[in-house]
């Protein structure tokens, strides 16, 4: 048991992959800005980066753990790809993930990845992740991992129209032109410091920011820009996929609760997520978020996302149900 060695992410060498910034009709495409931030994303250097403690057996930690205190799904869902990543090829590449949370992950010990080598094949290979915690699996997940093929079959969605991040605030900033408003009630004080505190290693710009009290019903769609905090680069183009699937759970299952501003969660939690990747990305720089709830009922909701590249090329989509238990908001007298 146990040569203890970090695996798959930083410190990983795959200067010989090949795969570039790629548009949808497979023209490289101006390689967009360099990521303002320049120190190394905590997902780089933290979050994704597994201790290997034997052959397809990982270790991952944790950094950032929501109010909840379930460990973050997107978390173990991007580990889970790290570590079944570091057991293919650098010519293969993920291309779709499926995965079932079967059990709340516990923020007080760590997790362990167990990849089982489903299938190789001449194209395709699979690889189903058990994610362990007390001996009992948290999280099933199998990815399908492809090499690069060229096809003359492409389309894809156009991009929403929305303004550019340059353009937009982050929520840290909202939150403080929020708190700077008189008439604020001590619980609403309260709920934003808590935003301000926490340490999503992201950085997020909602198209449409909401307003502190919502109080209409929306359509259950939401678009917000969103990156790694912090640099990553250009070194391994597979950790772009896995800092993605942590993204992709984040602020996701709530667009189910858009349109219902009279009540509110006490208990929501994802229950599965898949996910497929398109094209390649860069996970430190602005992709736009697409949310959209086609359905809920029966304490469940769906959700599906499209992250687009900035240059308007379909990076990945993703699609979630959560379970959804509903109490009644008591209207406060003081409002904004
Ligand atoms: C809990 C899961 C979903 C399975 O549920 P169940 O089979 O019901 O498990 P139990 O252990 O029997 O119950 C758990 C809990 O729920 C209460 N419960 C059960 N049924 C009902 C009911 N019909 N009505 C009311 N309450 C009910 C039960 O009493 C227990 O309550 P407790 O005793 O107070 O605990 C299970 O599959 C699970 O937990 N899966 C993991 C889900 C998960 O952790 N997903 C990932 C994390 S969620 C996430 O990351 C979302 C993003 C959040 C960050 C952000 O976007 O801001």
């Amino acid at each position: 048991m146990a040569e203890k060695q970090t695996a798959t992410t930083s410190d990983c060498d795959c200067s010989g992959s090949n795969e570039t910034l790629k548009s949808a009709d497979g023209e490289i495409s101006d390689s967009p800005k360099p990521p303002a931030q320049d120190l190394k994303s905590v997902l780089v250097t933290s979050v994704l980066s597994l201790e290997k403690l034997d052959v397809d057996l990982y270790r991952g930690t944790h950094h950032w753990v929501p109010h909840t205190q379930r460990l973050f799904g997107g978390q173990i869902v991007g580990q889970a790809l790290v570590a079944a990543a570091d057991t293919v090829g650098d010519s293969l590449h993920a291309h779709s993930l499926h995965c079932y949370f079967v059990r709340a992950g516990d923020p007080k010990v760590p997790v362990l990845y167990q990849v089982d080598h489903t299938r190789d094949g001449r194209s395709f290979a699979v690889r189903s992740v058990k994610a362990i915690q007390h001996g009992q699996p948290i999280l099933t997940c199998q990815v399908s991992f492809h090499m690069v093929q060229p096809s003359p079959l492409q389309h894809q969605f156009i991009m929403p129209m929305v303004p550019p991040p340059e353009d937009l605030l982050t929520v840290e900033e909202l939150v403080h032109l929020y708190l700077s408003k008189p008439d604020l009630t001590e619980k609403a004080k309260q709920g934003l410091n808590k935003i301000l505190a926490a340490e999503v290693p992201l950085e997020i710009k909602p198209v449409h920011p909401p307003h502190i009290y919502r109080l209409t019903a929306a359509e259950p769609k939401k678009l917000f820009w969103v990156r790694a905090g912090g640099l990553i680069g250009e070194g391994n183009m597979k950790l772009h996929r896995c800092v993605a699937a942590y993204v992709s759970d984040f602020a996701f299952l709530d667009t189910a609760m858009l349109s219902y501003p009279n009540y509110r969660a006490k208990f929501i939690a994802s229950l599965d997520h898949a996910m497929w990747f398109h094209n390649t990305f860069r996970s430190d720089e602005w992709m736009l978020y697409e949310c959209e709830s086609p359905w809920a009922g029966g304490s469940r909701g769906l959700v599906q996302g499209r992250l687009w590249r900035r240059d308007g090329v379909l990076a990945a989509s993703c699609s979630q149900e959560g379970v959804l238990r509903v109490t009644p908001v008591t209207p406060e007298p003081s409002k904004l």
